[in-house]
């Protein structure tokens, strides 16, 4: 037990879970008020931060960069991050025994699927009389305060949000970065018990037995996880973002999508909270406040993409099926298909379409792809063509994406398979996998990239090489149906049948009561990246 004086010392603790970060960290500056030794911990128990034993190499890699990242830093004001692995609750029992804790503070996780590890580490907090703080900063407003101001459930629509948002006000501003004046760090045992593992180092991927997939390719874009890293980055942003506010327009990754340059996303640090979400926001909003002397009309439509993030986390708040189907009061049940075959294929990029194959190799071997891309092959996988289940999806995606979170990933499933938004099953803002394509990778550098097979095709076919002649086939080096597979459906007879049963379904819902929907078609365009010619009742692939 630390002694100083003849006095045993107190301990308070900081538990990181996400909000992998020191700024703008309500939870750290409240552990450091308490002026006791100073633990800040990660525990490692195969759920938090959205990580299983199934999560991917790059997931994992990229949470524990993020790690050690924060190790580097406080080791700079001589402390360091305590890697600990096993269950939270049993951790925290066994360090009382061994420094008594006088607080514990961590960040709100506010999704359901956390409910019950936070439920039993608060109870064992409170039958030993340690105080816990929860801190909000994960999102922008606190998703219980929304539910409260809407009625007690969460807003429908995304415009029902914005609405509820603006009674409740503009989000708080980042809190001021910590004062590391006088923190006393605390040493931890090599020991605490049975079951539990303390790091003397924040551990390799491979030390937690995740191992590299074997893909011959070379990455060719490579993330790297940390704050520091986010922090950098964000800049690089911010200029995109002026940019854009400077040519008249906003949004711009998802405006102007980009497949082949480097991506200046921040969705896996805001996942991981090695952004603050806050911190984000508020650069975005001052900097557009600067640019236009609070002439412009600054308003959360800058930020929309945030609000998207806070619609899908509070709609989830009370819903701990919102990952499923069946059980989800808020998912139709549509009768998807069963093809484990053609899941597979989907899966492996092996479908056929190369658009769609490369969108999800460049998903295995890198772990992020841009939101059209991901729109592209959910749509494939669901009401577009392949007619399974959005679960299905849900579970690759969960696994393979740096940005895997468990809210926004189901809620754009559900939005993109018509799942809960049943304005949509007319099925008509279908996207076809190749003209889609097409319009986003015009020359095929994509394709060309993540499909070496491909590479020798010439453009004309590059998209539908299953219409490519012998010779061409030949010339190129791969015939299809050999060294690239043949597509595994015809896209016009897939999605002609598809859209027949979405709308039988359409026609045979009766109740009328409120669910959650798109606000309006203009939404989805958007959402979606249609071309401003598609109107609510043509499909996109029928021009
Ligand atoms: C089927 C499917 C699954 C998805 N799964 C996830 C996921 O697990 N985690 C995730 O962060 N995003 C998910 N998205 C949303 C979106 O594709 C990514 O957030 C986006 O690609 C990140 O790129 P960006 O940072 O350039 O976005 P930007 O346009 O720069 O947006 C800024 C931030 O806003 C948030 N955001 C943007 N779009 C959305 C959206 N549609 N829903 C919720 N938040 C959004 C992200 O945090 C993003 O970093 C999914 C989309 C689809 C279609």
């Amino acid at each position: 037990m630390p002694v100083e004086q003849g006095k045993v010392m107190k301990g308070c603790v900081l538990w990181f879970r996400r909000g992998l970060r020191l700024h703008d960290n309500p939870a750290l500056l409240k552990a450091l008020s308490a002026k006791t030794e100073f633990y800040p911990i990660f525990i490692f128990d195969g759920r938090t931060a959205g990580i299983s034993k199934d999560t991917s190499y790059n997931r994992v890699r990229f949470l524990l960069e993020s790690l050690q990242d924060l190790n580097q830093q406080l080791q700079i004001h001589h402390g360091k991050l305590h890697f600990i692995k096993g269950d939270p609750a049993c951790v925290f029992e066994a360090l009382h025994k061994v420094i008594p804790l006088e607080s514990v503070s961590f960040e709100q996780d506010p999704e359901p699927i956390w409910e019950s590890r936070d439920v039993r580490v608060k109870t064992v907090l409170d039958e030993q009389g340690i105080k816990w703080f929860e801190e909000v900063s994960h999102t922008l407003w606190n998703p219980l305060k929304v539910i409260d101001t809407n009625g007690g459930v969460p807003p429908l629509t995304y415009q029902m949000f914005l609405h509820t948002v603006s009674v409740i006000g503009a989000p708080p501003r980042p809190v001021d970065d910590p004062d590391w004046a006088g923190v006393k760090f605390g040493s931890l045992p090599a020991e605490l018990g049975e079951g539990i593992q303390v790091f003397e180092s924040i551990p390799t991927p491979e030390q937690l037995e995740y191992f590299p997939p074997q893909i011959s390719n070379e990455l060719i874009i490579q993330w790297v996880g940390g704050e520091r890293k986010a922090l950098s980055k964000m800049q690089e942003r911010l200029k995109v973002e002026k940019n854009a506010f400077l040519n008249g327009y906003y949004l711009p990754n998802q405006a102007r999508p980009d497949l082949l340059s480097p991506p200046t996303s921040q969705s896996a640090a805001l996942c991981f909270g090695c952004l603050s979400v806050r911190r984000f926001y508020w650069a975005v909003h001052d900097m557009f406040n600067h640019i236009f002397s609070g002439h412009g009309q600054s308003n959360q439509h800058i930020t929309g993409q945030l609000i998207w993030r806070e619609f899908f986390y509070t709609m989830s708040v009370k819903n701990p099926y919102y990952g499923e189907m069946e059980r989800n009061p808020i998912c139709l049940n549509l009768p998807w298909a069963e093809n484990k075959e053609l899941a597979r294929k989907w899966e492996s990029g092996q479908t056929g379409y190369p658009f769609i194959d490369a969108v999800m190799r460049q998903l295995h071997q890198e772990g992020w792809v841009h939101h059209v891309a991901r729109n592209a092959v959910a749509c494939f996988l669901t009401r577009g063509d392949l007619w399974l289940s959005w679960e299905v999806g849900l579970q690759i995606f969960l696994r393979e994406l740096l940005d895997a979170d468990w809210s926004l990933c189901a809620g754009n499933w559900m939005w993109v398979s018509s799942s809960a938004f049943e304005q949509l099953l007319d099925c008509s803002t279908c996207v076809c996998p190749v003209n889609y394509g097409r319009r986003l990778d015009p020359q095929g550098e994509y394709i060309r990239r993540y499909i070496p097979e491909l590479r020798n095709y010439p453009e004309e076919y590059l998209y539908e090489p299953w219409r490519a002649p012998l010779d061409i086939q030949e010339k190129a080096g791969c015939y299809i149906g050999q060294q690239y597979p043949e597509r595994i459906v015809d896209h016009s007879v897939a999605s002609q049948k598809n859209r027949k049963i979405m709308e039988d379904i359409r026609l045979s819902l009766v109740s009328h009561t409120p669910h959650c929907c798109p606000s309006n078609v203009e939404e989805v365009r958007q959402f979606m990246w249609l071309p401003e010619s598609c109107t609510d009742h043509l499909c996109v692939d029928q021009k």
